[in-house]
């Protein structure tokens, strides 16, 4: 496995590779890596010839100064998931390779930019689509991996593809979850024992809309969803809500074709997001 910290050495790594008609797979993270992003790096090379992952925790999406600082780093076992899940290339640049010099980004991802994670972490998508955008312009890659666990990062970038014309397939993974049905993610790390418990609320409530869907009223289901955060202590909702899953609009009917149960909670002091497609 091949270590890139410039876009030149990448680069030169990649042109032959590409000249040789092998398929690029791309699979952004911002490392601190676990089984979800191990599941984006056996789908890519089910999709492509050769992977790369970068790992870059990207300062331009983070809207808390604290969550960036505390956010995991630890690289040495980054890379050894990495290698031993067959990886070709880990492109792990420092913030001036990627941000040489102060620039402005302002791109129009329609409406639903400010929704949702839009409204909670305002800006996000910006930072989001300028570093992806960079990442893509770094690599040229055929395909690019992203997790529905982000639902609305799949929407925003999809757009940005949209905005640029950029002739890159994006291919959505499915959510890797713990035994006990929590959604895997870097910041889990941060959950106390009692905070890890609290934490299967989100699978819960999800789990519950999908259960229930045909029992209840789409006010019904949300309200229900709800009301499993009452009362436990440390754990405060930023949004429970069934949408459309083009638009992120509340969903207007039951017969919608394209629906989706989104939660954001902190747990303690940590922010967790999950999501269920309904259908
Ligand atoms: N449990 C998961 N299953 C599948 N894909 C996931 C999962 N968690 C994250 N991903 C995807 O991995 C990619 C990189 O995500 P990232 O490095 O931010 O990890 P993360 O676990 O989501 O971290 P954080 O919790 O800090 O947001 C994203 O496309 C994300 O959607
Ligand atoms: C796509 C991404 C790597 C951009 O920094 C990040 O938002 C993430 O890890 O989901
Ligand atoms: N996985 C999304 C990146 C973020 O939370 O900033």
């Amino acid at each position: 496995m091949e270590i890139f910290k410039t876009k030149a050495t990448l680069k030169a790594f990649l042109e032959p590779l590409k000249a040789s008609g092998l398929k690029i797979a791309l699979v952004p993270t911002m490392g601190a890596l676990h089984n979800g992003h191990i599941s984006l790096i056996k789908l890519a090379q089910q999709n492509a010839d050769i992977i790369i992952c970068s790992i870059f925790v990207n300062p331009t999406q983070f809207t808390d100064p604290k969550d960036l600082e505390k956010y995991p780093r630890p690289i040495e076992h980054d890379l050894s998931m990495l290698q031993q899940a067959g990886c070709n290339g880990v492109f792990m640049p420092d913030v001036k390779e990627m941000y040489p010099e102060k620039e402005d980004w302002h791109i129009d991802l329609g409406k639903a930019e400010f929704l949702l994670e839009g409204e909670f972490r305002k800006g996000h998508y910006q930072g989001v689509t300028q570093i992806v955008h960079k990442l893509f312009d770094a690599v040229k890659p055929d395909v690019a991996m992203f997790g529905q666990k982000d639902f609305q990062q799949v929407l925003m970038i999809k757009n940005m593809l949209k905005h640029f014309d950029l002739p890159i397939t994006i291919i959505t993974c499915p959510i890797i979850r713990e035994d006990d049905g929590l959604a895997m993610s870097s910041r889990n790390i941060h959950l106390s024992g009692e905070d890890r418990r609290h934490a299967l609320v989100l699978n819960q409530s999800l789990k519950f809309v999908i259960d229930h869907f045909d029992q209840y009223s789409i006010p019904e289901l949300e309200e229900k969803g709800k009301s499993f955060y009452e009362n436990i202590p440390g754990v405060e909702l930023d949004y429970f809500t069934i949408a459309n899953g083009e638009s992120l609009e509340p969903a207007k009917s039951k017969t919608e074709n394209n629906l989706v149960a989104l939660v954001a909670a902190k747990v303690g002091s940590t922010r967790l997001i999950d999501n269920m497609i309904i259908k």
